[in-house]
């Protein structure tokens, strides 16, 4: 498989320095007590005017707290020392805060992810866990956690830090245990006080369960097909929760996306099944699924098979695929679906079945940009999929190892039936996995309203090589991605959206998007084929049926493709 060249600046998801004045909040952790949010979609709502420490002027982002705002260092777990902030060392912020942006941080202003500390040094970056991934040997890192700097002045070690925790717990510490934020919503976010009872610690190499020593390829267990009226009766989840019945979840695809809500599923126990290409299959049952983010590194093991027919029917199936790898990847999914399957394509861009339960006007259900010969339309029945747009930034520097930006946020609806329980149930299930998913009543209004960014950003991305917010920091660039948003909501209009979005505000990033390469630039780099199918060819596509003009899209489309042929030849 190929991977993606490292830049010499070695900018990549982790580990990143934005160089410029960019249009980008000032790095602040937003507050829990504003709601704390820290995804794409806040651009939705866009930043707020307020004034800062100075009573200058500025725009916060909803939930983040202005300058001048940010409370004062509370005496809780992991507070720093007050000679450390006098140093500057240390961002005063309240942990509860922290973990209300779920971690969430600005990459401009990352600080070290272990709650209980917050020194000055920026943590390893996804290159560092990647040398160090390298030098150990896969069996012996199912847990690659981020090796602390070396204390300087204040603030505690990770061996400090497990045994303060274990002795406020009043149980024995160890070093190497990770300390977790606690799971739940948690009596700090609203008193401050510490509850030893509410952390977790973890021994150091605890997982995966079920992966001997020497890497065995554990058999994938099919579970005895359970009686759809029973499943029926108590629902996906219920029948899955009662024992009697095993839900059925398959993962096709288990790359960057995919391989991060595999991941989840599998740290969940749902023992979802990935279904690969027969080398990946191997690694990942051989090895497990590593997740490396901000939070550390930790393996789970998977049931993997390239071996489609012995998985049989699913009751649930994601497909982690890019657009274009739906046609060769149909193989792959067609022993999976029975009647009652629902699928469920995490794509970007406009997807194959956007068409299917409008009206006649758009005439030829079928878009030739996504779907040019009908085959996926054909392989996937309309009535059991359920939309999903995807709010997750990751890269996979190998097959079973996914850095991940500690986004996992999925958006889901109907795509012609009413919103309805089996939406509901899908939703449960990923939450219950700890997955943010939610249901929408518009999953096409969602789909647009992400790809007004993924029709920017990811083809300037492929021509220039930019990170995202190297895009908007250069305002001649940013205003081709203004004239792309500009064609697409015209688009979007055409064909019965709605909802406007305020295209500046959709240019002021959030923090969690700053560095990060887009998917088609980790694709141009890597030598892999340009979804533009989807990201532009469906938008220009759409805007050839209404009538409405999209030469600056189509423009960008072309130089990213040509500059895709240069690189790597047709
Ligand atoms: N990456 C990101 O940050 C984001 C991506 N998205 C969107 O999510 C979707 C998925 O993207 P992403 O996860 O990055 O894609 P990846 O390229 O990381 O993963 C694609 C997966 O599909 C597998 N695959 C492709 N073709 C076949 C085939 N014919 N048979 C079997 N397996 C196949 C690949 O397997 P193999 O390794 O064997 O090639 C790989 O596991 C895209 O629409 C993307 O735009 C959305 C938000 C963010
Ligand atoms: C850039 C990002 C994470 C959000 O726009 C994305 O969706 C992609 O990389 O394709």
């Amino acid at each position: 498989m190929s991977r993606p060249r490292v830049p010499p600046s070695g900018r990549s998801l982790g580990n990143l320095r934005p160089l410029g004045p960019f249009p980008v909040s000032a790095g602040r952790i937003p507050s829990a007590a504003a709601g704390g949010l820290c995804h794409e979609n806040d651009a939705a709502r866009g930043p707020e005017p307020c004034r800062d420490a100075m009573g200058r002027k500025r725009l916060a982002w909803p939930g983040e707290c202005p300058a001048g705002a940010i409370p004062a260092r509370t005496a809780g777990p992991g507070g720093a020392s007050r000679a450390g902030e006098a140093l500057g060392r240390y961002r005063p912020v309240r942990l509860a805060d922290r973990w209300a942006a779920d971690l969430c941080l600005c990459r401009r202003a990352r600080r070290p992810h272990h709650p209980l500390r917050l020194p000055a040094r920026p943590h390893a970056g996804a290159g560092d866990l990647r040398k160090a991934a390298s030098a150990q040997p896969r069996q012996g890192h199912r847990r690659l956690s981020h090796r602390p700097a070396p204390r300087r002045g204040g603030g505690l070690d990770e061996r400090g830090c497990a045994e303060l925790v274990a002795r406020r717990a009043g149980g024995p510490g160890r070093a190497g245990d990770i300390v977790h934020r606690p799971r739940h919503p948690h009596p700090h976010r609203r008193t401050g006080a510490f509850d030893p009872a509410r952390w977790h610690c973890r021994p150091s190499a605890p997982l995966p369960r079920g992966v001997p020593p020497g890497g065995l390829t554990p058999p994938v267990t099919r579970p005895a097909p359970t009686h759809v009226a029973t499943r029926r009766r108590a629902g996906f989840l219920g029948a899955a929760r009662q024992g009697s019945a095993v839900m059925r979840v398959a993962i096709v695809g288990a790359g960057s996306i995919g391989g991060v809500v595999a991941w989840y599923l599998a740290k969940a126990g749902l023992k979802p099944t990935i279904v690969a290409r027969p080398a990946s299959a191997s690694l990942l049952a051989a090895e497990g699924l590593t997740l490396q983010s901000a939070k550390g590194s930790e393996t789970v093991a998977v049931q993997a098979t390239a071996d489609a027919g012995a998985a049989g029917p699913q009751d649930i199936v994601f497909v982690g695929f890019k657009a274009h790898d739906w046609p060769a990847g149909l193989a792959l999914i067609r022993p999976l679906i029975g009647p009652q399957t629902i699928v469920v394509p995490m794509l970007n861009g406009i997807p194959w079945w956007y068409l299917d339960g409008l009206d006649a006007r758009f005439g030829d259900r079928r878009l030739t940009s996504v779907d040019a010969d009908g085959a996926i339309a054909a392989a996937i029945p309309s009535g059991q999929i359920l939309g999903c747009v995807v709010y997750v930034g990751a890269n996979r520097p190998a097959a079973n190892v996914i850095d991940w930006n500690g986004r996992k946020r999925l958006i889901l609806g109907e795509t012609s039936a009413p919103a309805g329980s089996r939406l509901d149930e899908v939703v449960q299930l990923l939450k219950s996995a700890d997955i943010d998913a939610e249901a929408t009543p518009d999953i096409r209004a969602a789909v647009w309203q992400k790809l007004y960014g993924n029709a920017c950003f990811n083809p300037i991305s492929a021509v220039t090589g930019a990170t995202i917010d190297r895009i908007v920091g250069d305002p001649a660039v940013k205003g081709v991605a203004r004239a792309i948003i500009a064609e697409c909501m015209a688009v979007a209009e055409a064909v019965g959206i709605t909802e406007k979005i305020d295209i500046d505000q959709r240019l002021v990033l959030p923090p969690t998007m700053i560095g990060v390469k887009t998917s088609m630039l980790q694709d141009m780099e890597a030598g892999r084929p340009l979804e533009l199918g989807a990201i532009v060819g469906a938008v220009a596509e759409l805007g050839r049926r209404t009538g409405v003009a999209t030469p600056i899209i189509e423009s960008v489309g072309a130089l990213a493709g040509n500059a895709w042929q240069q690189r790597w030849g047709s």
